[in-house]
């Protein structure tokens, strides 16, 4: 038997090695490379979307303009970060040399880099290697967004808050996109859902009571290959929907992106086609740019037939959904006036300001509803919801659509309570020039010396109503990607040029500007007490022929979505709220990216390039990290 003090020494020499070991393996959990994983699970994909989006999204740029994420869960808990860790990966990611090896070793790094963060560490703990692998590819998909060779970015759009209740973000073009562009910066994850699933996510976040407030399935799509729905998370989600749409989804082995299906221009929204369904019957609650345009969707008379109608109809197309029951009285109740605030629609801000909308666009007011038809060239489509969604023929099982549940009924039916009863006309009834709040000097100069006299316009017509009702609805109508194409290059570009200025100090304009306005509330409820008046006589003098509505003329950018990608253009740069033209990259023409982790520039045009006595020296012949 060994003397104690042996003994001891023999026992601490154990304990010492299975330190080491420990120790070893904590090394070699550290060294362990995760996997790009295709597969993913509802729950882990909500909540490292939540997680990762408030670190890759919201926390970087966070300046003077907020980037919120409506989340899965708003009440979960969000991770805190250094800033300056954040900071070294991104700076890291944003200067790598942009090649496609280059690229994918950058993002990788920056996982690994966002792996070793304690906060993250924290979060993954107890986790499986499925859920880290999981986390990790959620987490390359963010990443990607900042790499040197992307072509888009995420911006705060004010289109829809109004209506939705919810923070809404969108996408823009950096760089011009020529059709067929297959924009792979641009990822979803998708989880499958199970029915239980599915109607859990159609229930509304925990916030309110059961059917009140905000749904959690606005990112959910149909596969009609699979017969299922899915949860659609990570940037791709931010794409929103417009009824003349430029993008489409594209889903290769392992991730679904989206592919360029219309000439894109700088500072111009992405948009996809949600499917027919989505925003009500023939979307007729959709608030894009192209049914504010035309007067129509939730611009349109239809949309002031009021929610009770509304839930018949989706009944019957198979967009109404459990846990979408139409608002209650209360939805109807006196302070909606206090939670409708008058907006600009066309307001873009970016990490950098304001994308000011001055629309181009005479477009031609045909129906496209009309003239869709199902697509056979993909395997996605919209199609949220529940018992009506019949099984579609074998042809256009095949089309193809991102899309959810008609999402807002609680906003939506207040909305459009109020609109019947004969509330402000929304700002295109009368298809007026998109005009931002955000305007530069000069653009208000320019406006002001060529703006010819307001058009009469004519509302969306009775017999479009007729016609609506007699028609069987359409169940899940994929976009007709195929024929809209064609469409859509043979037509003009229609899109907006939006220019870059800060919102803060361009408040006080818009209360000058009129009801589309940001206003403070009593002002705004004075106003829209008015523009209720007025909206009576103006729907009285209403034509019945939206054919016979004249546009005011906008100022086409198609010398920029047409320019290929590369060109050089810059005189018809965008321009900021001082009107000077906004950093353009020297070699690619794109906007030059500035982008921020807590006000700190990360990376951006004069960073640590300074002129005499420290000065930002202008002039400066400067590279996008592109
Ligand atoms: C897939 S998400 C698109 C990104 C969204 N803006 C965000 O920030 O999460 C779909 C949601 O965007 C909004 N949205 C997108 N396009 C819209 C449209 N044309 N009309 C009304 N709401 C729209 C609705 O809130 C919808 O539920």
């Amino acid at each position: 038997m060994p003397p104690p003090t042996a003994r001891a020494g023999a026992s601490r020499s154990k304990e010492m090695d299975k330190g080491r070991t420990k120790g070893k393996d904590k090394e070699k959990d550290k060294d362990k490379k995760w996997k790009y994983t295709k597969v993913m699970n509802m729950r882990d994909l909500s909540r490292d979307d939540d997680f990762l989006s408030h670190l890759l999204v919201e926390k970087i740029g966070t300046g003077a303009v907020p980037l919120i994420v409506h989340k899965m869960d708003p009440s979960r808990r969000l991770p805190k970060t250094e800033a300056a860790e954040l900071m070294n990966i991104v700076r890291r990611l944003v200067s790598c040399k942009p090649n496609p090896t280059a690229v994918q070793a950058a993002v990788r790094q920056a996982v690994d880099g966002l792996l070793a963060l304690n906060a993250v560490s924290y979060y993954l703990k107890g986790c499986t290697d499925k859920q880290i692998n999981a986390f990790a590819t959620h987490a390359s998909r963010y990443f990607e967004l900042y790499t040197p060779t992307g072509s888009i970015e995420i911006a705060h759009t004010s289109r829809y808050s109004h209506r939705t209740g919810k923070s809404e973000l969108c996408i823009l073009a950096t760089r011009p996109l020529a059709p067929g562009k297959i924009i792979a910066e641009l990822k979803g994850s998708m989880a499958h859902l199970s029915e239980a699933e599915d109607k859990e996510l159609k229930r509304t976040d925990g916030k309110y009571a059961d059917g009140v407030g905000i749904r959690r399935d606005f990112s959910v799509i149909h596969s009609k290959q699979l017969k299922k729905n899915h949860l659609f998370l990570g940037p791709a989600r931010f794409v929103n929907h417009d009824c003349d749409h430029n993008v489409e989804l594209f889903r290769t082995g392992r991730y679904i992106t989206f592919r360029v299906i219309k000439p894109i221009a700088v500072g111009e929204e992405l948009t996809a086609h949600y499917g027919d369904g989505y925003f009500g019957r023939k979307n007729r609650h959709c608030l894009c740019e192209t049914c504010e345009r035309l007067g129509r969707g939730g611009y349109g008379p239809d949309a002031s037939d009021d929610g009770v109608s509304d839930s018949g109809a989706d009944d019957s197309t198979g967009i109404h959904s459990e846990g979408s029951e139409a608002p209650s009285d209360s939805d109807d109740s006196d302070d909606s006036d206090e939670d409708e605030v008058a907006v600009n629609l066309n307001e873009r801000r970016t990490r950098r300001g304001v994308y000011a909308v001055v629309s181009p666009h005479k477009k031609g007011s045909k129906d496209a509803d009309a003239e869709r038809e199902p697509d056979a060239a993909s395997d996605l489509t919209s199609l949220p919801s529940s018992r009506d969604s019949l099984p579609l023929a074998p042809a256009a099982a095949k089309s193809a659509g991102l899309m959810t549940p008609d999402p807002e009924p609680r906003s939506r039916g207040r909305a459009s309570s109020r609109r019947s009863d004969s509330s402000p006309a929304p700002p295109s009834h009368k298809p007026s020039p998109f005009r931002s709040v955000i305007a530069t000097r000069a653009q208000k100069a320019k406006e002001a010396a060529t703006a010819p006299p307001e058009s009469a316009s004519a509302p969306p017509t009775t017999r479009g109503k007729a016609k609506e009702r007699a028609a069987p609805a359409r169940q899940l109508v994929t976009p007709p990607l195929t024929a809209d194409t064609a469409s859509a290059s043979a037509a003009p570009s229609l899109r907006s040029v939006r220019s870059s200025s800060r919102l803060r100090t361009r408040v006080g304009a818009a209360s000058e500007a009129g009801p589309s306005r940001r206003a403070t509330p009593a002002k705004d409820r004075e106003r829209r007490a008015s523009a209720r008046a007025s909206s009576i006589s103006t729907d009285a003098r209403r034509e019945p022929e939206p054919e016979a509505r004249t546009l005011r003329p906008r100022a086409s950018v198609q010398a920029l979505a047409d320019t290929p990608a590369g060109a050089k253009r810059p005189s018809e740069a965008p321009r900021g709220v001082d009107g000077k033209p906004l950093p353009m990259c020297a070699t690619c023409a794109c906007v030059l990216p500035v982008i921020q982790i807590e006000s700190q520039v990360v990376w951006g045009l004069s960073l640590g390039r300074t002129g005499k006595r420290g000065r930002p020296r202008k002039n400066l012949n400067v590279d996008c990290p592109r």
